[in-house]
């Protein structure tokens, strides 16, 4: 029985794209190689565009905010780079379909209208900060935009920025100032309270909270902290008692919040919560403003719960004209400040830059907030396993009959090490993108592969197993089985019936190794033919000159048998896509009962 079909083959050559693991698609004039890149798709379909060398234009990167001048450098040695500053939210829209990426702070909204207006050519938003609450993830991964921060260049400045607060705060500097400033000289009006042995609960101990537990004990404070996913060692090397949400708020005379906004953050401090505090505590807030119900806040102070509080950010940005806590007496306010400093900012715009270039030129981003995040040395390390993993992904598909409706999918990493030492989140995106983009007409990425996968409603489980092998190697194997399915290769089914195939990197090489339950060992570059053949002498010159008389080149051949003289796979490289002639040629030898063309 011969499974090559023609119109099989014509959707193969539509459908199959780019091999490269990485992220995006490059985008540079300077590649090497004439390449095909994703330039615009949209929901209903994909749009390519071929660049050849030389005539690419550089991408565009909008920076929707101000920017540190050396960031800007950086982006400008690369990309065309588009300052719009204080654009309304339709001008964005309609600026972004020309953006290949998107560079902002806290004041822009990236709404998933942002996404849809972009038309797919949006592929990296870039947040010149920490605080991601501003752009819509969800949509951000459904579009297969990747979204990077940068995450470490403004802690010093928002932890210095909260100590300031807390100062200025308990010595009333701010009303004491204004009312010098407007001629009066009060002095018992603003007597203040003392920091020295008073106890600060620090909400959110991470890189800012831990910055600022440390230099309030050096102003001889006690310091305590809530945070569910903190480090107790952290902590502990800090000085600092990690403790229950409720007694770090009933049991401190200062509040200092440092936790991101997230729906379980959301008006965490609220009239509850203000009902549970010390009467006369005072709250610095430099996280975000909505982790505050403002309201009660208005309430908790006008009945002097709260003493005081300082605040840097607010729910709304920039708040109306009346907003109750700006005006308040007891409260001092900054214009969200934290991250403003000279130093903070050209940090924040070369971190922001660099990672925005970095997944423009199609590096993994190690800051990356809606793709697996993987340090450069596991990446280095994986690098063959992620070309392996994308090709596996690619072949096991198209070993599926009719293309679709594929709902489990099992993969296996074995290894030699401790099934704890292997971080499979990236293996597990590249195998998915390698499984849905051949069949996909949206663009399939790191970032949206494992959305489209459950929107497919394709299962993945994964399991990793011990095996003896090299612990200097991260993986001696991986496997794709796929259940519940025909294949259009009836060898590549297993004795449990799923469609199996596993592979190897052997010398830094991807290899198949393994078809069904037969046995092979060919290098995964250029395409592939799994011809099913009676074991007979002779098989491998009959099928190497068919090709080779139709001017396709063989680049390996590999047989795997069950046992002499009964069933065999032969397993054929060639660099060239075969033509239909070709491929009839090999289905016309009478020992081959199937086979199957398939494209890396
Ligand atoms: N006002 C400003 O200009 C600035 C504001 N920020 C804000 O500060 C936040 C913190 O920044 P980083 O310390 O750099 O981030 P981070 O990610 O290092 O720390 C956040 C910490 O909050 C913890 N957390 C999460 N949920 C929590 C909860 N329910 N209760 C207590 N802790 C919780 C996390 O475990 C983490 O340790 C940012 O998300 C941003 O919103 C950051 C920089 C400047
Ligand atoms: O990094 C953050 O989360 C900040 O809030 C800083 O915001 P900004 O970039 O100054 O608008």
């Amino acid at each position: 029985m011969l499974s090559f079909r023609s119109n099989n083959l014509h959707q193969h050559l539509v459908v199959a794209r780019s091999s490269s693991f990485l992220p995006l698609k490059p985008l540079q004039s300077s590649i090497a190689h004439t390449h095909i890149h994703h330039n615009a798709c949209s929901r209903s379909g994909a749009v390519f565009a071929i660049a050849n060398q030389g005539t690419e234009s550089n991408p565009t990167v909008l920076v929707a905010e101000k920017l540190g001048e050396a960031g800007l450098e950086f982006l400008r040695s690369f990309a065309n780079v588009d300052c719009s500053y204080n654009l309304s939210h339709e001008e964005l829209c309609a600026k972004i379909a020309l953006c290949d990426a998107l560079i902002v702070r806290s004041g822009t909204k990236v709404t998933r209208e942002v996404f849809k207006s972009s038309a797919g050519r949006l592929r990296v938003v870039g947040r010149a900060g920490v605080g991601i609450d501003n752009v819509d993830l969800g949509a951000a991964t459904e579009y297969g935009c990747l979204v990077v921060n940068a995450p470490t260049a403004n802690t010093i400045a928002a932890a210095e920025h909260s100590i300031s607060l807390l100062g200025a705060m308990a010595r009333n500097i701010a009303q004491a100032n204004a009312s010098l400033k407007q001629g009066k000289w009060m002095r018992s009006k603003y007597v203040g309270v003392s920091l020295i042995g008073k106890t600060i609960a620090v909400m959110g101990f991470g890189k800012v909270g831990s910055e600022l537990a440390r230099r309030a004990k050096g102003l001889g404070m006690h310091v305590i902290s809530h945070d569910p996913y903190a480090s107790a060692d952290h902590a502990r090397a800090i000085g600092v008692d990690l403790v229950p949400f409720d007694e770090a708020i009933a049991t401190a005379d200062f509040i200092s919040l440092h936790m991101p906004l997230t729906p379980a953050t959301s008006k965490i401090l609220n009239d509850q919560c203000f009902s549970m505090m010390k009467k006369g505590v005072r709250i610095v807030n430099v996280a975000r403003g909505a982790v505050i119900d403002e309201d009660a806040l208005v309430r908790a102070l006008d009945s002097g719960i709260v003493a005081q509080a300082a605040l840097d950010v607010f729910t709304l940005e920039p708040p109306l004209a009346d907003n109750k806590l700006v005006l308040h007496e007891k409260v001092t306010v900054t214009p969200h400040l934290g991250a403003s400093t000279v130093e903070a900012q050209e940090g924040v715009a070369i971190e922001i830059a660099e990672a925005v270039v970095g997944a423009l030129k199609g590096e993994l981003a190690s800051t990356a907030v809606n793709a697996p995040m993987v340090p450069a040395k596991v990446v280095s390390e994986l690098a063959p396993f992620l070309v392996l993993a994308e090709k596996l992904g690619r072949l096991a598909v198209q070993l599926v009959a009719g293309g679709g409706g594929i709902k489990s999918v099992k993969l296996t990493y074995a290894s030699a090490r401790s099934p704890d030492d292997l971080d499979t989140r990236i293996l597990r995106a590249t195998i998915t993108k390698g499984l849905i983009e051949p069949v996909s007409d949206v663009f399939i990425n790191l970032v949206n592969a494992d959305f489209s996968a459950k929107q497919r409603g394709m299962r993945i489980s994964e399991e990793r197993i011990h095996i003896d092998g090299h612990t200097e190697n991260p993986l001696e194997l991986m496997q794709v089985h796929i259940a519940d399915v025909e294949s259009r290769f009836g060898s590549a089914v297993s004795e449990t019936g799923d469609i199996q195939i596993e592979g190897r990197v052997k010398d830094g090489i991807p290899r198949l190794t393994k078809v069904g339950s037969f046995d092979v060992d060919v290098s995964l570059e250029g395409s592939l033919i799994l011809c099913k053949q009676v074991d007979q002498p002779g098989m491998i010159g009959l099928v190497g000159s068919a090709l080779g008389e139709e001017n396709v080149n063989v680049n390996f051949m590999s047989v795997g048998r069950i046992a002499p003289r009964k069933h065999a796979i032969m397993a054929i490289g060639v660099d060239e896509q075969p033509t239909e002639a070709a491929l009839h040629r090999i289905g016309e030898i009478p020992a081959i009962e199937d086979f199957v063309f398939l494209q890396l």
